[in-house]
């Protein structure tokens, strides 16, 4: 039973779309419980700091989530919430998922500046984006594109794409969804060729593993089929040994007891990638998943993902 308890401090990043998809969890826990008094404190971490490093660069798992995951465990906090894809694949002891509150669109969207499609760019057009995921894409499916690093937030990308400083640029969904820009979307990339990254699109609650309490209340507004989907892609990253430096998709949808992931890994060289799909019962899909890393690294020749 979850009786009239503290009022709860949620951790967050500040970046508008941050924001948003704290007001989104907040809005879920409300309805789940009517009572709740919360405080949103805000955490800036190392990868909101500093804006102009790639993020190629910066890298190591966690840019984004270790210094809400401090607060969380120093007590400043008592949840914190995130986009899972920015969660590093093993959490820090005494952290749990304990919540994907909400799986959106999962695919990545290009935005070109004239409305193009990406078969439509002309040759040698500047392609926006700081995932390797995606650089390796671009260059698999368009080789005479030139894809350019950037940063900066979901805005400060298209301002600089609206400013000229490339054709085109490549986003996930989502963040333009929740951020109302839906009509700047030129293409919605399929997932089966542009496998998103593990836990795209969906939105994650952490909090302290000893803190029974909230772990029953985040329970109440836990999507179990999305929360599935993400485990299994986040399997797939684990059992990988790597962080978000390689080119690594995952992405999983569940139907009728039936799970179909997808998989891509690329060499760190971004010129080879592998991909894999494969339909199994729920039951399977985490070996599956786990099955699936073995046999991609064994196809680049590649014994541990390489972390810069
Ligand atoms: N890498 C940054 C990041 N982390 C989560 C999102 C968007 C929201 C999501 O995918 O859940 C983004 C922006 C982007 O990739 O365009």
């Amino acid at each position: 039973m979850i009786g009239p308890r503290r009022s709860v401090r949620v951790g967050t990043r500040g970046s508008q779309l941050a924001r948003a998809q704290t007001e989104l969890a907040l809005a879920r826990l409300r309805e789940a419980w009517p009572e709740a008094s919360t405080e949103v404190i805000v955490i800036t971490p190392a990868g909101d700091r500093d804006k102009t490093t790639p993020l190629t660069i910066l890298g190591g798992q966690g840019v984004f989530s270790k210094e809400l995951h401090e607060a969380l465990l120093d007590g400043r906090v008592d949840l914190a919430v995130h986009s899972v894809k920015d969660l590093p694949s093993e959490l820090p002891e005494g952290v749990v998922l304990a919540a994907v509150v909400i799986r959106s669109d999962p695919r990545d969207a290009l935005v070109s500046r004239d409305g193009s499609r990406l078969a439509e760019l002309p040759p040698g057009a500047r392609v926006g984006t700081s995932s390797r995921r995606r650089q390796a894409l671009i260059r698999a499916v368009r080789p005479d594109l030139t894809p350019l690093d950037i940063r900066g937030n979901v805005d400060t990308r298209l301002r600089k794409l609206d400013q000229g400083d490339y054709d085109a640029v490549v986003l996930a969904a989502t963040g333009l969804h929740r951020l109302g820009w839906e009509d700047r979307v030129s293409e919605y990339l399929s997932p089966d060729v542009f496998v998103p990254a593990p836990g795209q699109g969906a939105l994650g609650v952490t909090c302290r593993a000893g803190d029974q309490e909230l772990r029953e209340l985040l329970g109440r507004i836990h999507d179990a089929i999305a929360g599935l989907a993400v485990e299994v892609e986040r399997a797939f990253l684990r059992a990988l040994g790597g962080g978000c430096q390689a080119p690594i998709g995952a992405y999983a949808t569940v139907d009728d007891g039936q799970v179909t992931l997808r998989v891509l890994l690329g060499d760190p060289s971004l010129r080879r990638l592998e991909r894999r799909q494969v339909i199994v019962p729920e039951e399977q899909a985490l070996g599956a998943a786990r099955a699936l890393a073995v046999d991609l690294k064994g196809a680049l020749g590649i014994e541990e993902v390489v972390r810069p």
